[in-house]
């Protein structure tokens, strides 16, 4: 079943046209990547499926129902991670995650998931003296302290030191394991190469293609390179798409 559904979605930003023309659907269950060059559309098209903003053409439906007419619905069941954290400098890590599970009719006990992200050393302390990193992992607890069955992250793991982003990827190979449907928008090849089920690459507001990064590496068709890889074959599809 498609858990998301984007059919021909645009999105222009005054004479700006930020999504041309994206398609594509996510399973049930999915880990499903999205990457493409800066300025491709990316978050444009995630913050339409979040509801966030409204498409200028085209249909989104998350489990069946529009963003935007389904507002309050649509949140109860999306976890979404900003970009960019958008806290009170003041408050602290405890506080965030409580408050936040309280918008939620089901929420996950925060203080593991406080534990889970290593967290629990700086549960007082407010958000504007937590390292770049550490805000991070708070983004990521609070995408998914409400138990949601879509999550969706928007760079993941930027920010994060080694370890703490290999103990992301576990963490959302467990929420996956949970029968959560986990949308990722990265740059990271590695990261989409090992947490990705599917990946759409997206360039100059449409998509390229949709599949499997095994597949996307054994198609690639990189003229001097013999064994290619997702990056490779990523910056082959994006070149030949993007009108830059
Ligand atoms: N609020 C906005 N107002 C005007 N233009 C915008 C706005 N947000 C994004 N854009 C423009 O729309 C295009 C797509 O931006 P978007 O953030 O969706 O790309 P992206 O693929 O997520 O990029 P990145 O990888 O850099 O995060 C860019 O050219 C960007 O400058």
């Amino acid at each position: 079943m498609a858990v998301i559904e984007v059919t021909n979605l645009q999105k222009r930003y005054a004479d700006h046209v930020a999504v041309a023309d994206v398609s594509f659907s996510v399973e049930a269950g999915e880990i499903f990547g999205i990457v493409g060059p800066n300025g491709a559309g990316k978050t444009t098209t995630v913050e339409c499926v979040e509801g966030l903003r409204a498409p200028d053409g085209g249909s989104v439906r998350v489990l069946g129902l529009d963003p935007i007419s389904d507002r309050a619905a649509v949140r109860r069941q999306l976890g979404i991670q900003l970009q960019e954290s958008q806290l009170p400098d003041r408050i602290r890590v405890w506080e965030a995650l409580d408050l936040y599970s309280s918008f939620y009719p089901d929420p996950a006990d925060w203080r593991a998931l406080m534990d889970d992200l290593g967290l629990a050393a700086k549960r007082n302390t407010p958000f504007a003296k937590l390292s770049g990193g550490q805000k991070q992992r708070l983004s990521i607890a609070l995408a998914l302290v409400g138990n949601p069955s879509v999550a969706i992250l928007d760079e993941l793991t930027t920010g994060l030191d080694p370890q703490a982003r290999r103990d992301t990827w576990e963490l959302i190979r467990q929420v996956r394991a949970r029968g959560v449907t986990v949308v990722l928008v990265t740059h990271f090849m590695d990261e989409a190469e090992r947490l990705c089920d599917r990946l759409a690459v997206i360039a100059a507001g449409r998509v390229v293609t949709v599949d499997t990064p095994a597949n996307l590496i054994a198609g690639a068709d990189v003229p001097g390179v013999d064994r290619p890889t997702l990056e490779d074959a990523v910056l082959a599809l994006t070149a030949a798409g993007s009108t830059r």
